[in-house]
């Protein structure tokens, strides 16, 4: 399948004595295996739309579609991986078992075969994100960095096809925050998971996106969609690279103009 995410037409309105739009006329297409980040000014629908896109929310107007079904379909097949800002950890289980979890519940819940799915290799996963030394720790042991690279283990150790992540990275200092996120880039080239992921970092957006889809003040609407050119692999490139940053002025650049507009 080529399309992984297909909205058309997307609206939310909040009710209330005074109705919140949300989101209005959203129409998005994220393709298999594309990382495609939404970036917004606090208030436009971000983490709306990708509870919409879990189907955790639903939508007033427009059509949703997650990997060729209703996005419930795909949440109950578990095809859908979450990252929330924070780790979620469970603290008493040992690092190996947080992030060994899901995919041994999702099994368990569900014993029919779901070729998309494929959980992968903990010991396997959890060396990929520099944890291979503490999968017997608990998570309390770990910094807060360590801990959301076990939220990023557990994710892609769930072999969910599509991930969602809701500022994955908001809770950590600068430094750290930046070394996570070489993590999750490294992660992310290794596996070419479909990312939906959401950040007020425009350098985080420019150095790890295919596609960065920009949204106005609410109702949150596209006004902008800028493709990345920047190679891949791009750990080299590092934060700092001329590449990035130019990419990053665009962002910013597309930011202020929907604002304005
Ligand atoms: N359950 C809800 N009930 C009422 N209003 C809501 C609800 N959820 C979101 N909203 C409103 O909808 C708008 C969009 O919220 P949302 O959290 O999706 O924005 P966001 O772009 O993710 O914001 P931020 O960047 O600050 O996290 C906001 O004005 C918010 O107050």
């Amino acid at each position: 399948m080529s399309e992984a995410v297909v909205l058309r037409g997307i609206g939310r309105t909040f009710a209330g004595r005074r109705p919140i739009a949300a989101l209005d006329g959203i129409d998005l297409t994220v393709r298999a295996g594309e990382f495609v980040t939404l970036f917004g000014p606090s208030g436009s629908g971000k983490s709306t739309l990708l509870r919409i896109i879990a189907g955790l929310e639903r939508a007033d107007a427009g059509t949703v579609q997650v990997l060729g079904g209703p996005p419930r379909e795909a949440a109950r097949r578990k095809d859908i991986g979450w990252v929330p800002q924070n780790a979620a950890l469970l603290p008493w289980a040992r690092v190996r078992t947080n992030a060994g979890l899901s995919a041994l519940v999702n099994r368990r819940a569900d014993r029919s075969s779901h070729p998309q799915r494929v959980p992968q290799d903990v010991d396997g996963i959890l060396a990929e994100v520099g944890l291979a030394d503490f999968a017997d720790a608990r998570p309390g042991q770990l910094s807060g960095g360590m801990q959301q690279r076990a939220a990023l283990a557990r994710v892609f150790v769930q072999g969910a096809p599509l991930l969602l992540m809701d500022e994955p990275f908001s809770a950590l200092d600068e430094i750290t925050r930046s070394s996570v996120r070489l993590q999750l880039l490294d992660l992310w080239e290794r596996h070419r998971k479909t990312v939906v992921f959401v950040t007020h970092s425009a350098e985080e957006a420019a150095l790890l996106s295919d596609r960065v889809i920009v949204l106005s003040p609410r109702p949150g609407r596209i006004t902008a969609e800028i493709e990345v050119p920047i190679p891949r692999p791009r750990a080299d490139c590092a934060a700092d690279s001329d590449a990035v940053r130019a990419v990053e002025r665009e962002i910013t650049a597309a930011l202020r103009a929907g604002a304005s507009g």
